[in-house]
């Protein structure tokens, strides 16, 4: 399988190297400054789940140079979307799909309307990976889960080819039945998430100590399970109830790539996660109080 990854920051460096293990033919596509770290240093990950290097790995920052793709993998920033569109026009031949892995779901509008709803496959990633200063890949827990899934009745057969692939690789690869029921409770979780860590700048362990904190956790994930059953009508009861126990039982140093970002003074993707959010609710005329104070909290702090 051809396999392009566009942004071979921790996701897409990852996965790519696992695809690669698998016998998949990988090539990230990255700009200049990228391509010459890994030029220099070369494509390193190290994990928990098990060391690779990346020997020779296909590089090039020419997305036209790219031909015949199966899935184009795209692991950027939701910041970074925009500017990512011409490089995959360059890419997206007529049998090419696209596998999204960002979190959130502001991306599938766009990706949607400019690619056609055929193209763009469901995707998402659960991880905990960053760069380090050589741009090799650290992955610091077991976790590292991928999902995707057809969002079109016509994606059937190229989601089977990945999983059959992914079925060999070293990495917990699930093909879902259920992709936006997957989307929107990864959406809902990592809102929640990302969004208390964020504003009150402490791990989940800090949260669920005081029980107000705890109640704001509570809150947003009740507003996001509102908005993405007023949107989509995929998330049921059982959902809601299956975050909060996944929040009560998380690791008590976890906490979110968006707070380890804001801690780095890097930019964070709070306009792709809450503001979209929000964006929603107002469309639906619902009143969110806790995503919104929240949103205005971190926005101060970014
Ligand atoms: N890290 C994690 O643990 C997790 C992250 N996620 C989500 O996955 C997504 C990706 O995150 P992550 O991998 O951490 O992000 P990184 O910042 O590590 O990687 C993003 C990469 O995209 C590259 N990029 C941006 N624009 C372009 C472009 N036009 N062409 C080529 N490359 C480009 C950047 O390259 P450059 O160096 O040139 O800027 C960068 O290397 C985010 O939505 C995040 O929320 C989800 C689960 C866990
Ligand atoms: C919750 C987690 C770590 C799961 O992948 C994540 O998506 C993030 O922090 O961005």
């Amino acid at each position: 399988m051809n396999i392009a990854i566009i942004g071979a920051g921790a996701l897409g460096t990852y996965f790519g190297a696992r695809w690669m293990e698998a016998g998949a033919n990988v090539t990230f596509v990255v700009r200049e400054k990228r391509k010459k770290q890994i030029e220099e240093n070369g494509l390193y990950v190290r994990s928990l789940c098990g060391d690779t290097t990346i020997n020779d790995p296909k590089i090039t920052a020419d997305p036209s140079s790219v031909k015949n793709i199966d899935i184009i993998v795209l692991a950027v920033k939701g910041y970074h979307l925009e500017s990512v569109l011409p490089t995959l026009e360059k890419m997206t031949g007529e049998n090419t799909y696209i596998l999204p892995i960002l979190n959130g779901l502001a991306h599938y509008d766009l990706l949607i309307r400019c690619f056609g709803k055929d193209k763009v496959l469901g995707g998402l990633a659960n991880i905990i990976a960053t760069l380090n200063e050589k741009g090799h890949v650290e992955h610091t827990s077991k976790l590292h889960e991928i999902r995707f899934g057809a969002l079109a009745s016509s994606q059937q057969q190229i989601c089977e080819r990945l999983a059959e692939l992914s079925n060999r690789s070293n990495m917990d690869a699930k093909h879902s039945k259920k992709i936006k029921t997957d989307l929107w409770y990864k959406y809902m979780f990592i809102t929640a998430f990302s969004g208390i860590t964020a504003a009150a700048d402490v791990s989940i362990g800090k949260v669920r100590q005081h029980p107000a904190t705890m109640e704001i956790v509570k809150g947003l994930l009740q507003e996001m399970h509102s908005i993405a059953r007023a949107e989509d009508d995929v998330l049921e009861e059982k959902h809601l109830e299956r975050a909060i126990e996944t929040m009560m039982n998380l690791h008590d140093n976890a906490t979110s790539s968006m707070h380890q970002d804001l801690r780095k003074g890097l930019a964070i993707e709070l306009e792709h996660l809450h503001g979209y959010a929000l964006g929603l609710a107002e469309i639906h005329e619902m009143d969110v109080p806790f995503l919104k104070t929240i949103y205005g909290i971190v926005k101060a702090k970014s």
